[in-house]
Parts: structure tokens; sequence; C-alpha cells
């Protein structure tokens, strides 16, 4: 809805009302057409100002719309009648100006923002473009390269960037709505010929076709499949290239094309998807909204190699005070020369004073004595981390919340260490942690929900995507990942490269393929994991039941290449060569094709053609069974969590909505039928036999994602 007031006698003040953003649903968007044709029709008023209620302008287009038949009037027509008024027209720009909400602003005479606003066109990051003129007015408004820079990427802008550009006419730090009755007052009978962006040719930009080129070609490097950007870039050259109307059809084009598209579904799923996770729950009832955290002022984290450097950053960051505890003198000093580097890297790029003071650092855990809340970042190891756990409860004030950073240790048996089980949850950051944005919230079962909304609070506060999940081997991510691992290995035995299976997940959108990314991260990490679970073997042994371990198929590919000392980046040779221990251009490297090759003699098996698609299968859909697994143990509360967790930390496309989203768009029944088909092929691998939860969809008749938990329920209640 729209409320039209008159103030100062001849300024008609129309405020969006629809909480919480003012989005402009079908009635938003009525309100403002009939308040406008009140203000224009009303001859006492001289002059119109258009604000949102709540200190929020306007969100953009309501999402939710989406999904359904648009009805009501259209933003476009809408656009056009205020931009064509004939009394000037001010948008008062308070919190948020964005997408739809910038649009109408541009529509608009003139535009006042508060220093504290930010604006921004960010519907490229929904799988669309702004389609409501925007594509059309703002290169004619701020010129080529600053209005697509903007598009493409989706960023918000400050209110001073804004005026910089020229988006904006005015700052104000006072009241937004009074500076812009006051300046509505002072512009009342001037021409607005001037003023109607439309109207006006894009600003001249030399070799227009070199700067389109050089734009697309990096759009599309940074797109990785995704469709909108190039769209958006397709736009904006209309913009620059043809008159008004023309380029409005050509915008409309290209909406029609990205509107419908699974990309789009997709992104849009990712932001509600993103925002449900805050609404975290517990099997045992516990909820977000039934919870109160407790405040955190000062934080402490306990072991300072690369995660806990990165904790320490992250939190000191957010504006608490830290105490950064190492035992070694040695790499404390280490420490707090990287940590400082960090914070004053950090603070240049977002032009704020370093948080240097924030943080404390001591040799002697006793220093943690009066913290709020601990983070445990020390070696991987049990005996270590229970020693510390007892240690933190003989030292902290009573009621400090004692978190772990594992990733892999079970969190309810180092909770059983404390006389205070229910203090202690996970906090699973992911390298660097400082920069990743997911963070897993890991409670126990005796972990407290105070505790959880605690952690929850805390990890937000650090611009995380936290998500709270159950305590299982591997929590969420890397329980999900082992399968996908172990797929692409046995893919090698088969007859792939990792050239071949990195090509077909790059192909699908992940920033790296399996082989990629554990060069990178280490080929020692899983293979310390494996010889701790008894899987790693001497080499010697040949043929099928040499890969069965456990009364499973194994690959010992990963083993055998650490044995030859091939730890990946780090060591200059893993999967793939590099120039030198350290560098990050991964070559193709002959000698692991023949070591394939002789391996696969050794063992009896003959290379045989892979595609890309058995490739994207096998690994994708051995991960997203798991991820049913996942659901039906109640390790997650829902295929959100999941899909956040992929999308913010795994490097899962986003234009792919994450895999539970990806299994709901390829169907169900379609995802059950190939892991059937693999695991025929493949009995002795467990991973490929269908969890239960999915065969249960599928006969229930594979309800869309949304209805999942419901269904869940009820197949659950059933049983
Ligand atoms: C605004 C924010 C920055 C606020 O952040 P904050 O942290 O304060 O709050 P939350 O993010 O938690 O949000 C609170 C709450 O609000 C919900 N919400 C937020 N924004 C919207 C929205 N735009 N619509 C609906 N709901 C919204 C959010 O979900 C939360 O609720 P929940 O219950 O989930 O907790 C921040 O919220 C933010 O960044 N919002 C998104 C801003 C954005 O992306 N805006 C762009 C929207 S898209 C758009 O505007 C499109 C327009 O360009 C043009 C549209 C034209 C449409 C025409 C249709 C053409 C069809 C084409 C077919 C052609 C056919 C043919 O012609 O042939």
């Amino acid at each position: 809805m729209a409320e039209y007031n008159r103030v100062s006698e001849c300024v008609g003040v129309i405020t969006l009302r629809n909480p919480p953003v003012n989005a402009l649903s079908a009635a938003v968007r009525q309100g403002i057409v009939d308040a406008v044709q009140r203000a224009l029709s009303d001859p006492n008023v001289k002059s119109v100002v258009i604000c949102g209620q709540n200190g929020i302008f306007c969100g953009g287009a309501d999402i939710k719309e989406f999904g359904s038949n648009m009805t009501g009037h259209p933003l476009i027509p809408m656009i056009h009648a205020i931009e064509s008024a004939n009394k000037p027209v001010v948008a008062a720009i308070e919190g948020s100006a964005l997408g739809g909400g910038l649009e109408l602003a541009l529509g608009c005479h003139y535009r006042i923002a508060h220093s504290k606003a930010r604006l921004g066109l960010p519907e490229v990051s929904l799988g669309l473009l702004p389609a409501a003129g925007g594509s059309q007015r703002l290169p004619r408004l701020i010129g080529v390269p600053a209005a697509l820079n903007l598009i493409t990427t989706g960023r918000h802008v400050t209110a001073a960037e804004a005026l910089q550009l020229g988006i904006v006419d005015q700052v104000t730090d006072h009241n937004t709505v009074d500076a812009a009755v006051k300046f509505a007052l002072s512009v009342a009978g001037r021409s607005l010929d001037p003023r109607r962006i439309s109207t006006h040719p894009c600003p001249q930009q030399p070799d227009l076709d070199a700067l389109f080129e050089e734009v697309m070609q990096k759009v599309r490097q940074s797109a990785r499949g995704a469709i909108a950007p190039i769209a958006c870039v397709q736009a904006v050259r209309a913009a620059a290239t043809l008159p008004y109307a023309q380029g409005m059809e050509r915008e409309r084009e290209l909406m029609a094309t990205l509107f419908t598209s699974g990309q789009a579904r997709a992104l849009q799923y990712c932001f509600f998807a993103e925002r449900a996770v805050g609404r975290w729950r517990m099997p045992s009832g516990a909820r977000w909204d039934t919870s109160k955290s407790r405040p955190v002022h000062k934080a402490a984290v306990i072991g300072l190699g690369t995660m806990g450097r990165g904790i320490t950053v992250a939190l000191a960051q957010t504006g608490l005070s830290v105490i950064a505890v190492e035992t070694q003198e040695k790499q404390l000093m280490e420490a707090k020369q990287a940590i400082s580097g960090m914070l004053e890297r950090g603070a240049k790029r977002r032009g704020v004073a370093p948080a240097l003071d924030g943080v404390i650092y001591s040799q002697n855990i006793q220093a943690v004595a009066d913290v709020d809340l601990v983070i445990e970042a020390v070696f991987e190891d049990i005996a270590l981390k229970t020693k510390v756990f007892q240690q933190l409860s003989a030292v902290c004030k009573p009621g400090t919340l004692l978190c772990t950073n594992t990733s892999a240790l079970d969190v309810d048996q180092l909770a059983s260490e404390t006389p205070n089980p229910e203090l202690v949850v996970g906090m699973h950051f992911f390298a660097p942690a400082h920069v990743m944005k997911l963070l897993e919230v890991v409670y126990g079962p005796r972990s407290s929900p105070q505790a959880v909304a605690t952690a929850m609070q805390l990890g937000k506060k650090m611009g995380k995507a936290s998500v709270a999940v159950g305590n299982c081997r591997g929590f969420v991510g890397n329980r999900m990942l082992k399968p996908y691992i172990e797929e692409a290995f046995f893919l090698l035995e088969e007859g792939a490269t990792p050239e071949l299976v990195d090509q077909a997940l790059e192909e699908f959108g992940f920033p790296m393929g399996v082989f990629r990314m554990s060069d990178l991260s280490g080929l020692d990490v899983g293979w310390r994991v494996r010889k701790g679970d008894g899987l790693v073997e001497p080499g010697t042994a040949s043929g099928r039941f040499a890969r069965i371990r456990q009364g499973r198929r194994y690959s010992p590919l990963g083993d055998l290449l650490c044995e030859e000392g091939r730890f990946g980046q780090k060591t200059g040779r893993g999967w793939y060569q590099y120039d030198k221990p350290g560098s990050r251009v991964a070559r193709s490297d002959p000698w692991l094709h023949s070591f394939l090759g002789a391996y696969r003699a050794q063992h009896g098996l003959v290379a045989r053609r892979i595609d890309h698609q058995e490739v994207l299968e096998r690994c994708l859909y051995a991960l997203i069974n798991e991820g049913f697994h996942i659901l039906d143990d109640g390790i997650a509360a829902g295929p959100e969590d999941i899909d956040v967790i992929y999308v913010s930390g795994y490097g899962w496309p986003r234009h792919r909505g994450g895999p539970m989203f990806y299994a709901n768009m390829v169907g169900l029944a379609k995802v059950l039928e190939r892991l059937e088909h693999y695991q025929q092929l493949h009995p002795e691998v467990p991973h490929l036999q269908p969890s239960s939860l999915l065969r249960r969809l599928v006969a229930s008749g594979s309800p869309p994602i949304h209805k999942w938990g419901e269904a869940i329920k009820k197949l659950h209640s059933q049983l």
C-alpha cells in the first residue's frame, strides 16, 4: 500500500507501506499509481515526495510475487507516469533503494539520500536484470562504464558513492523526508525536461565496442555459466546504442528469457534459503524465536594456527575484544604479526581503522578467565582438544560458552569432558576463516538452545552464513563431500583423468574441480583421516580385493600419491604439477597419467571412455544422496540448510541453487533412477545405494522442495 498526505500546504508526500522492506507488491504499485494521480490532479500541490516507512525507501519488486501469476498495475508504466509528471517528484531515500526501488527513484526527477542509505541494482544476484527501465536509465545518468559495473555485479553503493557517481542529487545527515520536502519546494515550477533521464542520450564513450567486448569477456569468465550477468551487459549495450524505446524493448526481451529460467528460480531460492536458515530449529523442539542468546563482549581463541588466526581476525573485525592464546612463544609472535597484517589489510579495504587494539595476545590459558565465549582451534587431535576443554572448564567464569572449531571430531565427546556440556557447541569455520562466508554451528544432544542461539547470533554478527546442524561425522558439508571425492577416485580407476573430472565439474559451475581443490587443500589432510580410520595399507597388493576395505570399495590412489610425497600445491606435485612448491597454476602431469596406467594394469582394470555426464551423475548424485541421509537423520533441519552450506562454503554454483535444489530441478525420480543404475554396476559402493528418504519422496509423488519439510514429517510419522 502507499499512503498519501499533503505537507507544507503544497507538497504531496507518498509513503510506501509494506513491511519489512516496502517491496513493490501489487498493492503498493496500485497505491503509488493512485497517489500520484491524486497529487497531479490537486492544483494546490506543486511538487511531490516519495518515501518509504520505517526508515527504508524500497527493497525492490516483491520477489515473492515472481513465483506466481503476476497481476496488478505493472511497474514500467507506473515509473513512466512519474517521470512524465508535470510536477517535480523527489525520491527521499533512507535505508535501501534496491532493484525496482532504485528504478522507481530513477523515474523521479530528483533523488535525496540519507548518508547511511545504500543503493543498487542487485537483480543479477536473483538471476534477473533491472527490467523496470533500470538498465536503460542508469547508463544514461552515470555513463556506461559505471552502470555496467553496478548492474553486472549488483553491488550496493553508499550514499556518498551514489552522490559522486551522480545517482543522487543531495545527501543529508538529517531527516531525509524533511530535506526532500524542502528541496521539492525549492524546485517547484522549474522545467522538468532536463530531469527526465529517459530522454537523455548516454554520455559519450570512446571505443564503445572495445569496452563492451572487454566487459563481456570478463563477465563470461566470472559468471561460470550464469546467464544473468551476460544479459545485463546486453541490456546496457542496448541503452548505449539504441533509442530509449527500443532499449526498453530489448530490456523486456532479455528479462523474458531470464524471468522463467531455472537459474533465476535457483538464485531466488538461495535468497530466501539464506534467510530461512536463520530461523533454526533443533530436533528437541528448541527454536530461534524461543531461545535467547547471551551477550558476547569478550571472546577468546585458543590455538593460533591458520584457523585460529582467521577466527581471531573475524571476531576482532566485529568489534569484540579478543584474547588470542598460543602456548609456544615463537608461534605466538608469528601469529601476532600475521593477524595484525590481516587486520590492517582488511581495514584498508573497508576504509576503517584496524582493530589492532581489540586483540590481546597471551601464552597463558588463564588469560581467558573472564571471557564470555571461547573458540578452541588447536590441532585436530581428540586427546589435545579434550585436555584444552578440561583446562577451559577449570579456568573460565561460570556460564562461558565453550566452542570447538573441529571439522571432524565428536562435539558431544568433547562436551562430555566438561562439567557443563550444555555450554558446548561446535563452531566449524572454513579456511580462511575471516573470508569464508560459511559457519556450521554444531549442536550435540546436550547443547542448550541458549548456546546454539549465542553461536548463531555471533556468526550473524561476523557476517557469516550460519547454519545450525546436528553432530555427526563430518557434520553436513564434509559428510556429503566424502562420497563425492570417493566417486572421483573411482572414476580415475575406471579410465578418467583428473583433467576430465575437473573440467566436467568446472563446466557445471564449481570454481575448482575436485582434484584441483584437493591439490589446494593438501592431499595429506585426507590421508591422515584415512590412516586414522585404519583404511591405509601398504600399496603392494593387487586385484579387486586389494581395493575392498572394511567391506566396501576403496581407492588407495590418494594414499599412493601421498606415499610419493605428492601433497598438492605445497609440494609442487599432486594430481597436477606446479612450477614450484606453493605455485597455484596447475599443469597436466604426464607422470600422473602413466602412474594411473600402471595402477590400472596392476589391478587388472581396463580403462573405458567416461563422459562428463557420468562424472556429474556419479559425483553429484552420490553427494546429494548423502544429503537425503542427512535430512532423514535430522542432522539438517531442511534442504535449505544443506544448500546454504554448499553454496556458501563448498563452491556449489549459486545459480544452481545448492545440491538439494538441484536434485529437485533434475527431478527426484531421475536422481533415484540414476543412483539405482550405478548401484547395480557398483554393488560394493554403499553410498550409491539410494537413501530411503529419497525413495519415500519419489513414492509420495516427488513433492517440490518447499514441501519436503512437510513430507519428511509425514513420512517419519508413518514409520
Ligand atoms: C532490503 C534488504 C537490504 C534488507 O536487508 P535486511 O537484512 O534488513 O532484511 P532481510 O534481508 O532479512 O529481509 C527482511 C525480510 O524481507 C524479505 N525481503 C527482502 N527483500 C524483499 C523483496 N524485494 N521482495 C520480497 N521480500 C523481500 C526477506 O525475504 C525477509 O523476509 P524473510 O521472511 O525471508 O525473512 C535485503 O532484504 C535485500 O537485499 N533485499 C533484496 C533486494 C533486491 O534484490 N531487490 C531486487 C528485487 S528484483 C527487482 O526489483 C526487479 C525489478 O528490476 C524489475 C521488475 C520488473 C518485473 C517485471 C516482470 C516482468 C516479467 C517478464 C516476463 C515478460 C513476459 C513477456 O513480456 O513476454
